[in-house]
């Protein structure tokens, strides 16, 4: 029974550490604000003045009815009453103004400052964490939880302090001038302080559990209009729709019973609220009909209790707030925190030396970290010399692109070594290094944009003559002068669609651009009509020369001239020669695989 106790105390006193050691880690996000520390400094100021202020004037109303009532605490007559509530609403007004712009300058400055980290650490995260995580969920991160930290930054935190200033405030002036009626009034804060927090904390994780639940709805929505195509192509529309459905009454019946949970605590703040507003009036108004209390004290006192009430009340939904905020603060860090694979340092003078282009696969194993039990490579060694061509052809699923994926550096080696010029891989700087690197992609994504932006993303900043002769060598310039716009045609979602071919000679034009020492050419398995392939191949012959070039063929007929071609079956080499080499084999793997496309031709 007592080692019960103990473990329970434990875990609570853990849980409780690990909500104080959360907070504390969630106030690395007021790192972004520090920049701002002044204006954030100077809106507090005004905040607070301002808040003080209210409670002057809040003041007033009940001195006016003791001025009528011929019974003025501080001899002011009517008019100097009015001209003082004038003055202090024109200094508030002012003040208001400069904190809200205060505000805003510190919110929207610093949390694009954290959008823009965020983005960059989404881009320089390695694939294997990127993989792992859906689209929508890291777009949530940068889009709904940085909303939801700007919601603090910006509003509620300033209104939580104002809130706390008023309430203190409020209590201080009523305990002072009227210490009797205080101590019913303060009887009733504490059970409505400590419901505050009971209910607080569950609202937050009905709160959360709706975040998320969004976030899961969002993934469904961004998922079929990616693959638009094969939703219609499989008549699946309506399966979408109901899985769409289904995401959405989850939602909301988490965010009922949310709603059912705050309206609860609507209700019940309200009940005792104004129920013990009430009370006291009552109470009070027994104590002007005996003649121990003015008028305007009354008044003043129903005042006050209204303006404690409403700030106890805003305190429980702004505490609320910030804690969910803790939340989306927790999210983002946990992206911060992850290590990027290469930085983006502006500073460091980009090394652009050229690689000779030797590469080496020494006895290279590999699984994919999602699935580690499934061995990808058992050992794969090859040699290319500088400059020469190579192929890796065989069955789907052999390999073939994760050998590339290896050479990119998008996973770790689990054994072996790559190396490049002699060194290993993993020892030049990443960004330096894949800049030697250059990939004409199976499937050709175009960026939404102009032609011309796409063909300099293999080099930003360069020149339209040095575009346009890239495009040439690329045999693309003939169908890209042919539109009415020429480079400045928009292609991608919402412009032109360029068939395969054409966007095939694009990213060609792209890798000629970015004229690298290495090239990795992923052959279309669709396959192009002959006047598109003859284009095609003419273009990657132009620009293989001079380059170390690996090849992933899956057509014979097109690799006839490499100097080696590997034959890789279920993660091993099999069979590696020139193509006179292997077609001599009688019964080779080689031979097979021609077979097999010549019969399927
Ligand atoms: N990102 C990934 N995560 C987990 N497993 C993967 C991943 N990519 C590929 N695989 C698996 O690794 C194996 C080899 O795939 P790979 O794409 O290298 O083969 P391939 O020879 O290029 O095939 P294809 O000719 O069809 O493109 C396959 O079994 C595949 O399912």
């Amino acid at each position: 029974m007592a080692m019960g106790r103990n473990s329970a105390d434990r875990a609570e006193g853990e849980q409780r550490k690990m909500s104080r050691e959360k907070l504390r880690r969630s106030l690395k996000v007021f790192q972004y604000v520090l920049p701002y520390k002044w204006p954030f400094i100077w809106g507090m100021f005004f905040l607070t003045i301002g808040s003080l202020l209210f409670l002057a004037i809040m003041k007033l109303p009940g001195e006016i009815l003791n001025i009528i009532s011929g019974e003025s605490k501080y001899g002011l007559s009517t008019n100097m009453a009015f001209f003082v509530v004038i003055a202090l609403l024109a200094v508030q007004s002012v003040f208001s103004y400069l904190r809200v712009q205060l505000f805003a300058v510190v919110s929207e400055k610093s949390m694009s400052a954290l959008r823009r980290d965020l983005y960059q650490k989404l881009v320089t995260l390695g694939i294997p964490y990127l993989e792992e995580r859906r689209v929508g969920e890291l777009t949530s991160r940068i889009t709904n939880d940085v909303t939801q930290v700007q919601g603090v930054v910006s509003l509620t935190l300033a209104e939580f302090i104002r809130q706390i200033i008023v309430f203190l405030g409020g209590v201080f002036i009523i305990v002072f001038t009227m210490p009797r009626l205080a101590l019913i009034m303060l009887a009733t804060v504490p059970i409505v302080v400590i419901s505050a927090m009971f209910f607080g904390r569950y609202i937050r994780k009905l709160m959360r559990a709706r975040q998320d639940q969004l976030a899961a709805t969002n993934v469904v929505v961004e998922e079929t209009m990616q693959s638009i195509q094969t939703v219609k192509a499989y008549t699946n529309e309506g399966f979408e729709v109901k899985r769409y459905g289904l995401s959405l009454t989850e939602m909301v019946r988490i965010s009922l019973k949310a709603a059912r949970m705050r309206g609860l605590f609507a209700a019940f703040i309200i009940f005792v609220m104004f129920g013990a507003l009430f009370f006291i009036i009552w109470q009070a108004a027994q104590m002007v009909e005996q003649g121990i209390m003015l008028k305007g004290d009354l008044l003043d006192f129903a005042v006050f209790t209204g303006i404690i009430g409403t700030a106890i009340a805003s305190l429980g939904s702004f505490y609320t707030e910030i804690v969910s905020a803790v939340g989306a603060t927790e999210r983002i860090l946990d992206i911060l925190d992850q290590p990027s694979e290469l930085t983006l340092d502006a500073s460091v003078t980009p090394n652009t030396q050229r690689f000779k282009g030797e590469i080496s696969y020494r006895d290279v194993r590999f699984s994919y970290p999602s699935r580690k039990d499934v061995p990808v490579l058992k050992g794969v060694s090859f040699d290319i010399a500088a400059g020469r061509k190579i192929a890796l052809v065989g069955a789907s699923g052999g390999g073939k692109s994760t050998i590339m994926q290896l050479l990119l550096q998008f996973y770790n080696l689990e054994s072996g070594e790559i190396l490049v010029d002699g060194k290993s891989i993993y020892d030049y700087d990443l960004t330096h290094y894949r800049h030697n690197i250059g990939i004409v992609p199976q499937e050709v994504m175009l960026f939404g944009g102009t032609i011309r932006e796409n063909i300099a993303y293999g080099r930003p900043g360069a020149s339209d003559e040095e575009i346009i002769a890239a495009a040439r060598k690329a045999n693309a310039w003939y169908f890209i002068h042919s539109f009415p716009e020429g480079l400045d045609t928009i292609v991608g979602e919402r412009g032109v669609k360029l068939s395969g071919g054409q966007r095939q000679r694009v990213a060609i034009a792209r890798a000629i651009l970015k004229d690298p020492a290495i090239l990795l050419l992923d052959e279309a398995t669709s396959s192009l009509d002959a006047e598109s392939e003859k284009l095609v191949q003419e273009a990657l012959n132009k620009l293989m020369v001079g380059r170390t070039s690996i090849i992933i063929a899956h057509r014979l007929a097109t690799i006839r001239d490499v100097d080696c071609i590997y034959v890789l079956d279920n993660g091993v080499i099999i069979e590696q020669g020139t193509h006179d080499e292997l077609s001599s084999v009688a019964d080779g793997a080689y031979n097979a695989l021609a077979k097999l496309q010549f019969e399927l031709a």
